[in-house]
């Protein structure tokens, strides 16, 4: 990964975003208002990696432009794909995967082997972790190994705030060491999540399995790559609990968000929901560079009991180079009629490569890189997209929406 210095002359304040992808010389700065340009003679750090770049996505359009319109939606097919009979139809299905892949990189999944009762099973057990006092729960804190529980303190590069959530990330090996709760504290909790991780996994491994035959790579070599008993597994079962809105307090603040939006930097997620707990929506293309270009209009991914909504992440988007998108979501803070206002829980399972997997895709686009070489740089990336946002507010001095940023960065 390289870092380079780039000079952004400019008459305008408020920094959005910056994006630039490997073998492309875009770089994309969205500014809002107006100052003098001696403001704002932004030296702005802009990250390279190697490897799929897809983090930062514009925020929602209309928090952009401080106004109460409402949100611009489009409409957009997501694929629904049943798995019925599986080995039987393994290539129809992996047609249908691939065709998924290639477009808006989201698909739902039906008749798979996790079963109603198997979803409705694991959101009792979530809701009796986040049902604990923070100070139980804070026993248990996230650590960069990306395990823990954590509440308030996602800060996405789109917004530079912290979401409105709490979740609580699990993992298959060693990293969990002190991050499960006593049994007698939540009991039954441990063998409920192993149990769904694993059934989780098995499904993701169908999958990788039609991925790989898609990209000319041998039946297993995915699965190999994503097995769950490595010492060195990164894959992520994170729960997630959105807090209640009242609508009659008011229209939320400004910085107000559920998930901001983003593109997820694993291999695949999984994504479990309850039925009736709307909010997840998606932006195919939002990698632009004003408010008004492309990438401006929503789709809310609907969905029935029992479907897993699944989306591939950056690194397969690296693996298939970028033959099969990873694409910009997120989940919407309730503020329009026909929104969900209550608590929403969802559950997300992130399939991601052992540490020391070696990650090429079969045109060689991109130089390889270690499975734990695109997380660190997945995550610095985050970490100095929000810095710089941050850097820049603080040039901004003064501007009252910088400074706003900067106080929930804190
Ligand atoms: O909660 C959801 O519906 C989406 C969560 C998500 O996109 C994420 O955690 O990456
Ligand atoms: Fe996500």
């Amino acid at each position: 990964m390289s870092a380079r210095l780039r000079t952004a002359t400019c008459h305008f304040f408020r920094l959005q975003e910056l994006r630039t992808r490997e073998g492309s010389d875009k770089c994309h700065v969205t500014m809002l208002g107006h100052v003098s340009s001696s403001q704002c003679l932004a030296q702005v750090p802009i990250l390279t990696l190697d490897g799929g770049w897809n983090a930062g996505c514009q925020e929602d359009g209309k928090k952009e432009l401080n106004t109460m319109a409402p949100t611009k939606y489009t409409t957009r097919t997501i694929p629904r794909i049943s798995l019925a009979n599986f080995p039987t139809r393994l290539d129809a299905i992996t047609a249908q995967l691939l065709h998924a892949a290639e477009t808006d990189g989201f698909f739902s999944l039906t008749d798979s082997e996790i079963s109603i009762p198997d979803i409705n099973a694991i959101f009792s057990t979530s809701k009796s972790f986040f049902a604990l006092p923070d100070a139980i729960k804070a026993t248990v804190p996230f650590t960069h190994a990306n395990v823990g529980w954590e509440t308030r303190s996602q800060i996405r590069p789109s917004t530079g705030v912290a979401d409105q959530k709490e979740s609580y990330q699990l993992q298959f090996g060693s990293n969990m060491s002190g991050k499960w709760l006593p049994d007698a504290a939540l009991p039954a909790f441990k063998p409920s999540a192993q149990l769904f991780m694993q059934k989780a996994q098995s499904l993701s491994e169908k999958l990788m399995l039609c991925f790989a035959r898609g990209l000319g790579f041998p039946d297993d070599f995915f699965v190999q790559a994503h097995d769950s008993s490595r010492p060195d597994c990164q894959s992520v079962l994170r729960l997630l609990h959105y807090f209640a809105v009242d609508p009659a307090a008011g229209p939320l603040p400004e910085t107000y968000y559920r998930a901001g939006a983003h593109a997820d930097w694993d291999f695949l997620t999984l994504l479990f929901q309850l039925p009736g707990q709307s909010g997840l929506e998606i932006c195919p293309g939002r990698e632009v560079v004003t408010n008004f270009g492309i990438g401006d209009e929503w789709t809310k991914v609907e969905f029935a009991a029992g479907d897993i909504v699944c989306n591939i992440g950056d690194l397969l988007m690296s693996w298939s180079d970028d033959r099969f998108k990873s694409t910009c979501h997120r989940v919407k803070a309730p503020e329009e009629e026909g929104d969900w206002f209550g608590p929403r829980y969802s559950i997300a399972f992130f399939n991601q490569p052992g540490r020391d997997c070696e990650i090429q895709g079969p045109g060689r686009k991109y130089p390889m890189v270690t499975g734990a070489e695109f997380t660190r740089a997945a995550m610095e990336r985050n970490f100095n997209a929000v810095r710089a946002r941050e850097e820049v507010a603080q040039r901004a001095g003064g501007v009252e929406g910088a400074t706003r940023v900067m106080a929930a960065a804190a």
